[in-house]
Protein backbone atom coordinates (compact mmCIF):
# COMPACT_ATOMS: atom_id res chain seq x y z
CA UNK A 1 0.00 0.00 0.00
CA UNK A 2 1.32 3.53 -0.35
CA UNK A 3 0.61 6.86 0.88
CA UNK A 4 -0.07 10.44 -0.59
CA UNK A 5 0.96 13.66 0.46
CA UNK A 6 -0.79 17.02 -0.68
CA UNK A 7 1.85 19.92 0.16
CA UNK A 8 -0.03 22.82 -0.79
CA UNK A 9 2.47 25.97 -0.40
CA UNK A 10 2.65 28.89 -1.03
CA UNK A 11 4.15 29.25 -4.19
CA UNK A 12 3.73 26.09 -5.60
CA UNK A 13 1.53 22.64 -4.61
CA UNK A 14 3.51 19.04 -4.60
CA UNK A 15 1.93 15.80 -4.37
CA UNK A 16 4.59 13.28 -3.45
CA UNK A 17 3.21 9.52 -3.31
CA UNK A 18 5.35 7.21 -0.93
CA UNK A 19 5.90 3.40 -0.79
CA UNK A 20 5.09 2.09 3.06
CA UNK A 21 8.52 2.44 3.96
CA UNK A 22 7.82 6.14 3.45
CA UNK A 23 10.63 6.07 0.58
CA UNK A 24 9.46 8.60 -1.94
CA UNK A 25 8.58 6.84 -4.99
CA UNK A 26 6.79 9.88 -7.70
CA UNK A 27 5.84 13.34 -7.60
CA UNK A 28 4.34 16.43 -9.16
CA UNK A 29 4.56 19.78 -8.27
CA UNK A 30 3.01 23.54 -10.16
CA UNK A 31 3.40 26.78 -9.35
CA UNK A 32 0.44 29.32 -9.26
CA UNK A 33 -0.08 32.43 -9.76
CA UNK A 34 0.74 35.11 -6.82
CA UNK A 35 -2.13 38.25 -6.50
CA UNK A 36 -0.68 41.18 -5.81
CA UNK A 37 -3.21 44.06 -5.76
CA UNK A 38 -1.55 46.68 -4.11
CA UNK A 39 2.11 47.07 -1.85
CA UNK A 40 1.38 44.37 0.71
CA UNK A 41 -1.53 42.77 -0.38
CA UNK A 42 -0.87 39.30 -1.22
CA UNK A 43 -3.64 36.86 -2.41
CA UNK A 44 -4.29 33.48 -4.31
CA UNK A 45 -6.94 32.34 -6.49
CA UNK A 46 -8.84 29.72 -4.05
CA UNK A 47 -9.41 27.51 -7.50
CA UNK A 48 -5.76 28.02 -8.30
CA UNK A 49 -5.11 26.06 -4.62
CA UNK A 50 -8.08 23.71 -5.47
CA UNK A 51 -7.23 22.85 -9.40
CA UNK A 52 -3.07 22.35 -8.51
CA UNK A 53 -3.77 20.25 -5.39
CA UNK A 54 -5.97 18.34 -7.73
CA UNK A 55 -3.85 17.34 -10.62
CA UNK A 56 -0.39 17.07 -8.76
CA UNK A 57 -2.27 14.45 -6.80
CA UNK A 58 -3.34 12.71 -9.70
CA UNK A 59 0.00 13.16 -11.81
CA UNK A 60 1.92 11.81 -8.51
CA UNK A 61 -0.26 8.56 -8.23
CA UNK A 62 -0.33 8.04 -12.24
CA UNK A 63 3.97 8.70 -12.42
CA UNK A 64 3.50 5.90 -9.48
CA UNK A 65 1.02 3.54 -11.29
CA UNK A 66 -1.31 3.53 -8.81
CA UNK A 67 -4.88 3.51 -8.67
CA UNK A 68 -6.98 5.20 -5.61
CA UNK A 69 -7.50 1.45 -3.89
CA UNK A 70 -3.45 1.44 -3.50
CA UNK A 71 -3.61 4.58 -1.42
CA UNK A 72 -3.83 3.52 2.44
CA UNK A 73 -4.52 7.17 3.10
CA UNK A 74 -4.00 10.61 2.22
CA UNK A 75 -2.42 13.49 3.79
CA UNK A 76 -2.63 17.17 3.19
CA UNK A 77 -0.29 19.80 4.50
CA UNK A 78 -0.61 23.60 3.75
CA UNK A 79 0.47 26.81 3.76
CA UNK A 80 -0.44 28.28 7.11
CA UNK A 81 -2.57 31.47 8.36
CA UNK A 82 -4.12 32.11 5.20
CA UNK A 83 -7.74 32.53 4.72
CA UNK A 84 -10.28 31.03 2.56
CA UNK A 85 -13.96 31.87 2.90
CA UNK A 86 -16.49 29.98 1.12
CA UNK A 87 -20.31 29.62 1.01
CA UNK A 88 -21.91 26.71 2.19
CA UNK A 89 -23.83 25.67 -0.58
CA UNK A 90 -21.79 25.42 -3.56
CA UNK A 91 -18.28 25.64 -2.27
CA UNK A 92 -17.63 28.68 -3.97
CA UNK A 93 -15.04 30.51 -2.02
CA UNK A 94 -16.13 34.48 -1.94
CA UNK A 95 -12.78 35.94 -2.15
CA UNK A 96 -9.41 35.46 -2.85
CA UNK A 97 -7.33 33.56 -0.23
CA UNK A 98 -5.83 36.28 2.01
CA UNK A 99 -2.44 34.87 2.31
CA UNK A 100 -0.37 34.53 5.20
CA UNK A 101 2.24 37.11 4.00
CA UNK A 102 -0.44 40.36 3.73
CA UNK A 103 -0.16 43.16 5.78
CA UNK A 104 -3.59 44.71 4.45
CA UNK A 105 -4.90 44.30 8.41
CA UNK A 106 -1.94 46.07 10.26
CA UNK A 107 -3.73 48.69 11.27
CA UNK A 108 -6.64 47.03 12.76
CA UNK A 109 -3.94 44.88 14.86
CA UNK A 110 -2.23 48.35 15.90
CA UNK A 111 -5.92 49.53 17.23
CA UNK A 112 -6.34 46.07 19.00
CA UNK A 113 -2.49 46.81 20.39
CA UNK A 114 -3.55 50.08 21.82
CA UNK A 115 -6.68 48.60 23.26
CA UNK A 116 -4.65 47.00 25.34
CA UNK A 117 -6.06 43.24 24.09
CA UNK A 118 -2.32 41.77 22.92
CA UNK A 119 -1.86 40.32 26.50
CA UNK A 120 -4.59 38.11 27.06
CA UNK A 121 -4.72 37.15 23.27
CA UNK A 122 -0.81 36.01 23.47
CA UNK A 123 -1.93 34.18 27.00
CA UNK A 124 -4.45 32.39 25.22
CA UNK A 125 -3.24 32.01 21.35
CA UNK A 126 0.69 31.57 22.07
CA UNK A 127 0.97 34.57 19.28
CA UNK A 128 1.49 37.83 18.97
CA UNK A 129 -1.07 40.01 17.65
CA UNK A 130 -0.13 40.54 14.00
CA UNK A 131 -1.61 40.77 10.42
CA UNK A 132 0.41 37.30 9.49
CA UNK A 133 -2.66 35.13 11.33
CA UNK A 134 -5.80 34.25 10.23
CA UNK A 135 -8.48 36.14 12.41
CA UNK A 136 -7.98 39.88 11.22
CA UNK A 137 -7.91 38.58 7.44
CA UNK A 138 -11.00 36.79 8.31
CA UNK A 139 -12.72 39.89 9.98
CA UNK A 140 -11.09 42.09 6.65
CA UNK A 141 -13.38 39.57 4.11
CA UNK A 142 -16.52 39.83 6.37
CA UNK A 143 -16.40 43.42 6.56
CA UNK A 144 -15.44 44.12 3.00
CA UNK A 145 -17.88 41.56 1.26
CA UNK A 146 -21.11 43.10 1.17
CA UNK A 147 -23.44 41.26 3.05
CA UNK A 148 -21.24 38.76 4.01
CA UNK A 149 -20.80 39.28 7.77
CA UNK A 150 -24.57 39.19 8.04
CA UNK A 151 -24.75 35.88 5.85
CA UNK A 152 -21.83 34.50 8.27
CA UNK A 153 -23.92 34.83 11.23
CA UNK A 154 -26.35 32.90 9.39
CA UNK A 155 -24.50 30.14 8.49
CA UNK A 156 -24.09 30.48 5.11
CA UNK A 157 -20.36 31.14 4.73
CA UNK A 158 -17.59 28.97 5.81
CA UNK A 159 -14.13 29.95 7.15
CA UNK A 160 -10.90 27.63 6.92
CA UNK A 161 -7.25 27.59 6.32
CA UNK A 162 -6.08 25.62 3.76
CA UNK A 163 -6.25 22.65 4.98
CA UNK A 164 -9.82 23.47 6.12
CA UNK A 165 -10.57 24.23 2.22
CA UNK A 166 -9.42 21.25 0.36
CA UNK A 167 -10.65 19.10 2.60
CA UNK A 168 -13.99 20.69 2.44
CA UNK A 169 -13.87 20.16 -1.65
CA UNK A 170 -11.99 16.56 -1.48
CA UNK A 171 -14.90 15.00 0.52
CA UNK A 172 -17.75 17.15 -1.51
CA UNK A 173 -18.78 18.85 1.20
CA UNK A 174 -18.88 15.95 4.14
CA UNK A 175 -16.44 17.16 6.41
CA UNK A 176 -16.21 20.86 7.76
CA UNK A 177 -12.77 20.16 9.47
CA UNK A 178 -9.34 21.24 10.12
CA UNK A 179 -6.67 20.02 12.30
CA UNK A 180 -5.22 21.62 15.60
CA UNK A 181 -1.84 22.54 14.40
CA UNK A 182 -3.85 24.57 11.72
CA UNK A 183 -6.31 26.21 14.34
CA UNK A 184 -4.03 27.32 16.25
CA UNK A 185 -2.32 30.14 14.20
CA UNK A 186 -5.99 31.77 13.77
CA UNK A 187 -5.66 33.74 16.69
CA UNK A 188 -9.25 32.12 17.58
CA UNK A 189 -8.17 28.88 19.17
CA UNK A 190 -7.01 28.18 22.48
CA UNK A 191 -4.02 26.10 22.80
CA UNK A 192 -4.10 24.74 26.07
CA UNK A 193 -8.19 24.19 26.23
CA UNK A 194 -7.98 22.54 22.87
CA UNK A 195 -11.14 24.79 21.03
CA UNK A 196 -11.83 27.90 19.29
CA UNK A 197 -12.50 30.75 21.80
CA UNK A 198 -15.76 32.64 22.14
CA UNK A 199 -13.56 35.21 24.15
CA UNK A 200 -11.34 35.81 21.49
CA UNK A 201 -13.80 34.75 18.52
CA UNK A 202 -16.26 38.51 19.88
CA UNK A 203 -13.00 40.55 19.68
CA UNK A 204 -12.27 39.77 16.05
CA UNK A 205 -15.78 39.34 15.08
CA UNK A 206 -15.62 35.62 13.72
CA UNK A 207 -19.52 34.14 13.84
CA UNK A 208 -18.50 30.93 15.46
CA UNK A 209 -21.32 29.11 12.89
CA UNK A 210 -18.49 29.48 10.21
CA UNK A 211 -15.54 27.71 12.06
CA UNK A 212 -14.49 24.29 11.12
CA UNK A 213 -13.90 21.23 13.38
CA UNK A 214 -11.00 20.82 14.83
CA UNK A 215 -9.28 17.37 15.04
CA UNK A 216 -6.67 15.14 15.95
CA UNK A 217 -3.66 15.55 13.00
CA UNK A 218 -3.55 12.03 12.52
CA UNK A 219 -7.07 10.23 12.20
CA UNK A 220 -10.40 10.91 10.13
CA UNK A 221 -11.05 13.56 7.99
CA UNK A 222 -13.74 11.96 5.19
CA UNK A 223 -13.20 10.11 1.82
CA UNK A 224 -12.09 11.93 -1.37
CA UNK A 225 -15.11 12.07 -3.79
CA UNK A 226 -14.51 8.91 -6.46
CA UNK A 227 -14.70 10.96 -9.34
CA UNK A 228 -11.31 12.69 -8.26
CA UNK A 229 -9.04 9.85 -8.46
CA UNK A 230 -10.62 7.44 -10.22
CA UNK A 231 -12.03 5.87 -6.37
CA UNK A 232 -12.25 7.18 -2.81
CA UNK A 233 -8.91 7.37 -1.23
CA UNK A 234 -9.39 8.21 2.87
CA UNK A 235 -7.64 11.48 4.06
CA UNK A 236 -5.84 10.79 7.23
CA UNK A 237 -3.76 12.95 8.01
CA UNK A 238 -3.81 16.97 8.43
CA UNK A 239 -0.69 19.40 9.34
CA UNK A 240 0.28 22.71 8.67
CA UNK A 241 3.70 22.49 6.65
CA UNK A 242 6.18 23.89 8.74
CA UNK A 243 4.19 21.27 11.85
CA UNK A 244 4.32 18.59 9.52
CA UNK A 245 8.07 19.27 7.98
CA UNK A 246 8.59 19.13 12.42
CA UNK A 247 7.28 15.54 11.94
CA UNK A 248 9.09 14.13 8.82
CA UNK A 249 12.06 15.38 11.12
CA UNK A 250 11.05 12.65 13.52
CA UNK A 251 11.41 15.80 16.65
CA UNK A 252 8.70 14.30 18.63
CA UNK A 253 11.08 14.68 21.83
CA UNK A 254 11.17 17.82 23.35
CA UNK A 255 14.94 19.98 23.12
CA UNK A 256 14.81 18.46 19.30
CA UNK A 257 14.12 21.28 16.83
CA UNK A 258 14.21 21.62 13.22
CA UNK A 259 14.63 24.48 10.75
CA UNK A 260 13.40 24.87 7.06
CA UNK A 261 14.66 27.00 4.78
CA UNK A 262 12.78 27.90 1.66
CA UNK A 263 12.21 31.91 0.72
CA UNK A 264 11.89 32.31 4.45
CA UNK A 265 12.78 29.94 7.49
CA UNK A 266 10.82 28.62 10.04
CA UNK A 267 12.53 26.78 13.48
CA UNK A 268 10.44 24.87 15.22
CA UNK A 269 12.05 23.50 18.56
CA UNK A 270 9.50 20.70 20.07
CA UNK A 271 8.81 22.08 24.50
CA UNK A 272 6.35 18.65 25.46
CA UNK A 273 3.40 18.57 26.81
CA UNK A 274 3.45 21.90 28.39
CA UNK A 275 3.40 24.42 26.16
CA UNK A 276 6.05 27.62 27.06
CA UNK A 277 5.46 31.07 26.94
CA UNK A 278 8.29 33.50 25.13
CA UNK A 279 9.67 36.36 27.10
CA UNK A 280 11.45 36.59 23.64
CA UNK A 281 8.97 37.51 21.13
CA UNK A 282 8.72 33.65 20.00
CA UNK A 283 5.38 32.00 19.08
CA UNK A 284 4.37 29.03 21.34
CA UNK A 285 2.48 26.95 19.12
CA UNK A 286 0.71 23.24 18.76
CA UNK A 287 3.55 21.10 17.51
CA UNK A 288 0.97 18.11 17.01
CA UNK A 289 -2.73 16.56 18.44
CA UNK A 290 -2.36 12.47 18.68
CA UNK A 291 -5.40 10.70 20.15
CA UNK A 292 -6.50 14.10 21.64
CA UNK A 293 -3.40 15.09 23.58
CA UNK A 294 -1.43 18.35 22.46
CA UNK A 295 2.15 18.71 22.09
CA UNK A 296 3.75 22.28 22.10
CA UNK A 297 6.49 23.85 19.91
CA UNK A 298 8.56 27.43 19.78
CA UNK A 299 7.75 28.77 16.72
CA UNK A 300 10.36 31.42 15.10
CA UNK A 301 9.86 33.17 11.63
CA UNK A 302 12.45 34.62 9.30
CA UNK A 303 10.42 36.16 6.26
CA UNK A 304 13.85 36.31 4.48
CA UNK A 305 16.03 33.20 3.81
CA UNK A 306 16.28 31.83 0.35
CA UNK A 307 14.44 34.99 -0.51
CA UNK A 308 17.96 36.62 -0.15
CA UNK A 309 19.64 34.48 -2.65
CA UNK A 310 16.87 35.28 -4.89
CA UNK A 311 17.59 38.99 -4.81
CA UNK A 312 21.17 38.55 -5.64
CA UNK A 313 20.27 36.65 -8.89
CA UNK A 314 16.78 38.79 -9.80
CA UNK A 315 17.50 42.23 -7.88
CA UNK A 316 21.49 42.52 -8.08
CA UNK A 317 21.29 39.77 -11.40
CA UNK A 318 24.54 39.05 -9.32
CA UNK A 319 24.33 34.84 -10.29
CA UNK A 320 22.59 33.45 -12.72
CA UNK A 321 21.71 30.50 -10.49
CA UNK A 322 21.17 30.12 -6.73
CA UNK A 323 24.27 27.24 -6.32
CA UNK A 324 27.15 29.84 -7.82
CA UNK A 325 26.76 31.33 -4.52
CA UNK A 326 28.69 28.58 -3.33
CA UNK A 327 32.01 29.32 -5.12
CA UNK A 328 31.57 33.27 -4.32
CA UNK A 329 31.39 32.54 -0.56
CA UNK A 330 34.28 30.47 -0.65
CA UNK A 331 36.02 33.53 -3.05
CA UNK A 332 35.11 36.18 -0.48
CA UNK A 333 37.63 37.72 1.83
CA UNK A 334 37.91 36.52 4.83
CA UNK A 335 39.37 39.91 6.62
CA UNK A 336 36.15 41.74 5.40
CA UNK A 337 33.21 41.65 7.71
CA UNK A 338 29.78 43.17 5.33
CA UNK A 339 26.73 42.59 6.90
CA UNK A 340 23.30 42.13 4.99
CA UNK A 341 20.22 42.78 6.80
CA UNK A 342 17.55 41.07 4.56
CA UNK A 343 14.68 43.04 6.49
CA UNK A 344 13.42 43.42 2.61
CA UNK A 345 9.54 43.11 4.68
CA UNK A 346 10.57 44.38 7.87
CA UNK A 347 11.94 41.60 10.31
CA UNK A 348 10.19 38.95 11.78
CA UNK A 349 11.10 36.83 15.36
CA UNK A 350 12.51 38.03 17.51
CA UNK A 351 12.13 41.65 16.39
CA UNK A 352 9.00 42.05 14.96
CA UNK A 353 9.59 45.19 13.49
CA UNK A 354 7.50 45.84 10.21
CA UNK A 355 9.00 49.17 9.11
CA UNK A 356 12.85 47.79 8.83
CA UNK A 357 14.29 48.19 6.05
CA UNK A 358 17.58 46.02 4.48
CA UNK A 359 20.69 47.07 4.51
CA UNK A 360 24.36 45.99 3.25
CA UNK A 361 26.65 47.14 5.94
CA UNK A 362 30.18 47.39 6.17
CA UNK A 363 31.37 48.36 2.61
CA UNK A 364 34.77 49.22 1.85
CA UNK A 365 36.41 49.96 -1.52
CA UNK A 366 37.30 46.43 -1.78
CA UNK A 367 33.99 45.00 -1.25
CA UNK A 368 32.99 43.19 -4.36
CA UNK A 369 30.27 39.97 -5.59
CA UNK A 370 31.75 37.52 -3.39
CA UNK A 371 31.66 39.79 -0.09
CA UNK A 372 27.95 40.34 -1.18
CA UNK A 373 27.29 36.80 -1.74
CA UNK A 374 28.59 35.47 1.43
CA UNK A 375 26.93 38.03 3.00
CA UNK A 376 23.50 37.19 1.69
CA UNK A 377 24.41 33.37 2.85
CA UNK A 378 25.72 34.43 6.37
CA UNK A 379 22.23 36.33 7.16
CA UNK A 380 20.66 33.38 7.24
CA UNK A 381 22.86 31.32 10.04
CA UNK A 382 22.84 34.86 11.55
CA UNK A 383 18.83 35.18 11.55
CA UNK A 384 19.09 31.30 12.99
CA UNK A 385 20.90 31.72 15.80
CA UNK A 386 18.91 35.19 16.82
CA UNK A 387 16.14 32.36 17.37
CA UNK A 388 18.28 29.82 18.64
CA UNK A 389 19.23 32.25 21.20
CA UNK A 390 15.74 33.44 22.00
CA UNK A 391 14.59 29.44 22.35
CA UNK A 392 17.54 29.00 25.10
CA UNK A 393 16.45 32.30 27.01
CA UNK A 394 12.77 31.12 26.52
CA UNK A 395 13.44 27.56 27.90
CA UNK A 396 16.75 27.18 29.79
CA UNK A 397 15.84 24.06 31.22
CA UNK A 398 15.84 22.20 27.70
CA UNK A 399 18.87 21.71 25.82
CA UNK A 400 18.34 23.87 23.00
CA UNK A 401 20.07 23.53 19.69
CA UNK A 402 22.47 20.89 20.92
CA UNK A 403 22.11 19.96 17.17
CA UNK A 404 19.32 21.24 14.52
CA UNK A 405 18.05 19.27 11.96
CA UNK A 406 17.13 21.10 8.72
CA UNK A 407 15.54 20.98 5.23
CA UNK A 408 14.00 23.09 2.64
CA UNK A 409 15.58 23.67 -0.87
CA UNK A 410 17.98 26.25 0.63
CA UNK A 411 19.79 23.28 2.92
CA UNK A 412 21.29 22.16 -0.92
CA UNK A 413 23.64 24.98 -0.30
CA UNK A 414 26.67 23.27 1.78
CA UNK A 415 28.65 26.34 2.69
CA UNK A 416 25.37 28.11 3.87
CA UNK A 417 24.97 25.05 6.61
CA UNK A 418 28.56 25.15 7.45
CA UNK A 419 28.14 28.83 8.69
CA UNK A 420 25.34 27.81 10.73
CA UNK A 421 27.14 25.14 12.43
CA UNK A 422 30.29 27.58 12.71
CA UNK A 423 27.69 30.25 13.97
CA UNK A 424 25.42 28.30 15.98
CA UNK A 425 28.24 26.21 17.90
CA UNK A 426 26.16 23.02 17.09
CA UNK A 427 26.13 20.33 14.40
CA UNK A 428 23.62 20.59 11.73
CA UNK A 429 21.90 17.26 10.57
CA UNK A 430 21.07 17.44 6.78
CA UNK A 431 18.78 14.33 6.46
CA UNK A 432 18.64 11.86 3.13
CA UNK A 433 14.52 12.72 2.51
CA UNK A 434 14.58 16.48 2.48
CA UNK A 435 11.02 16.46 1.47
CA UNK A 436 10.27 16.53 5.45
CA UNK A 437 7.12 18.35 5.19
CA UNK A 438 5.11 15.80 2.69
CA UNK A 439 7.08 12.85 4.58
CA UNK A 440 5.53 14.36 8.07
CA UNK A 441 1.97 14.51 6.02
CA UNK A 442 2.18 10.75 4.59
CA UNK A 443 3.32 9.50 7.81
CA UNK A 444 0.65 11.15 9.85
CA UNK A 445 -1.79 10.03 7.32
CA UNK A 446 -0.02 6.32 7.44
CA UNK A 447 -0.05 6.56 11.38
CA UNK A 448 -3.93 6.56 11.22
CA UNK A 449 -4.41 3.56 8.22
CA UNK A 450 -2.34 1.43 10.96
CA UNK A 451 0.61 1.00 8.00
CA UNK A 452 2.90 3.01 9.74
CA UNK A 453 5.02 2.52 13.30
CA UNK A 454 4.13 4.76 16.34
CA UNK A 455 6.53 7.69 16.02
CA UNK A 456 9.12 6.41 18.25
CA UNK A 457 9.76 3.65 15.42
CA UNK A 458 9.41 6.40 13.00
CA UNK A 459 12.03 8.19 14.98
CA UNK A 460 14.31 5.09 14.15
CA UNK A 461 13.87 5.60 10.74
CA UNK A 462 15.06 8.96 10.17
CA UNK A 463 18.59 9.02 8.16
CA UNK A 464 21.32 11.31 8.64
CA UNK A 465 22.82 12.59 4.78
CA UNK A 466 25.33 14.19 6.49
CA UNK A 467 26.49 16.28 9.41
CA UNK A 468 27.83 19.76 9.69
CA UNK A 469 30.51 20.12 12.74
CA UNK A 470 31.43 23.47 14.11
CA UNK A 471 35.22 24.45 13.05
CA UNK A 472 34.96 28.52 13.81
CA UNK A 473 37.36 29.99 16.55
CA UNK A 474 35.24 31.32 19.44
CA UNK A 475 36.90 34.37 18.98
CA UNK A 476 35.96 35.09 15.29
CA UNK A 477 31.95 33.96 16.65
CA UNK A 478 31.92 36.27 18.87
CA UNK A 479 33.39 38.99 16.91
CA UNK A 480 30.92 38.50 13.93
CA UNK A 481 27.96 37.67 15.79
CA UNK A 482 28.60 41.19 17.80
CA UNK A 483 28.97 42.81 13.97
CA UNK A 484 25.51 41.11 13.14
CA UNK A 485 24.50 42.55 16.39
CA UNK A 486 25.49 46.16 15.55
CA UNK A 487 24.35 46.02 11.89
CA UNK A 488 20.41 44.25 13.01
CA UNK A 489 20.24 47.47 15.50
CA UNK A 490 21.25 50.33 12.86
CA UNK A 491 17.91 49.07 10.64
CA UNK A 492 15.35 48.43 12.96
CA UNK A 493 12.67 51.53 13.27
CA UNK A 494 12.41 51.51 16.90
N1 LIG B 1 22.34 25.86 -3.84
C1 LIG B 1 21.66 26.85 -3.25
N2 LIG B 1 22.31 27.83 -2.59
C2 LIG B 1 21.65 28.83 -1.99
N3 LIG B 1 20.30 28.96 -2.00
C3 LIG B 1 19.59 28.02 -2.64
C4 LIG B 1 20.22 26.92 -3.30
N4 LIG B 1 19.26 26.16 -3.87
C5 LIG B 1 18.08 26.75 -3.56
N5 LIG B 1 18.27 27.88 -2.84
C6 LIG B 1 17.23 28.80 -2.32
O1 LIG B 1 16.21 28.02 -1.71
C7 LIG B 1 14.92 28.56 -1.98
C8 LIG B 1 14.00 27.47 -2.54
O2 LIG B 1 13.66 26.57 -1.54
P1 LIG B 1 12.20 25.88 -1.49
O3 LIG B 1 12.21 24.97 -0.32
O4 LIG B 1 11.88 25.33 -2.83
O5 LIG B 1 11.35 27.18 -1.19
P2 LIG B 1 9.76 27.44 -1.06
O6 LIG B 1 9.14 26.14 -0.64
O7 LIG B 1 9.65 28.53 -0.03
O8 LIG B 1 9.30 27.92 -2.43
C9 LIG B 1 15.11 29.67 -2.98
O9 LIG B 1 14.90 30.90 -2.32
C10 LIG B 1 16.54 29.55 -3.47
O10 LIG B 1 17.12 30.82 -3.65
O1 LIG C 1 4.37 27.62 2.09
P1 LIG C 1 5.66 27.84 2.83
O2 LIG C 1 6.57 26.67 2.79
O3 LIG C 1 6.33 29.13 2.42
O4 LIG C 1 5.27 27.98 4.41
C1 LIG C 1 4.46 29.01 4.83
C2 LIG C 1 4.19 28.94 6.33
O5 LIG C 1 3.36 27.88 6.68
C3 LIG C 1 3.61 30.24 6.79
O6 LIG C 1 3.42 30.25 8.18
Amino acid sequence: MALLAIDQGTTSTRAIVFDDALSPIASAQREFRQIFPRPGWVEHDPEDIWATAVATAAEAMARAGLRAADVAGLGVTNQRETVVVWERATGKAIHNAIVWQDRRTAETCARMKAEGLEPKITAKTGLVLDPYFSATKLGWILDHVEGARARAEAGEFMFGTVDAYLIWRLTGGTAHATDATNAARTLLYDIRAGRFDDELCAAFGAPAAMLPEVRDSSGDFGETLPELFGGPIRILGVAGDQQAATVGQACFRPGMAKVTYGTGAFALLHTGEEPVASSNKLLTTVALQLAGRRTYALEGAIFVAGAAVQWLRDGLKLIREAAETQALAEAADPEQDVYLVPAFVGLGAPHWDAEARAALIGLTRGTGQAEIARAALESVGYQTADLVAAMRADWPAGDVGATLRVDGGMTASDWTLQFLADILDAPVDRPEIVETTALGAAYLAGLAAGVCPDPDGFAKSWRLERRFEPRMDAATRRRKLAGWADAVARVKSR
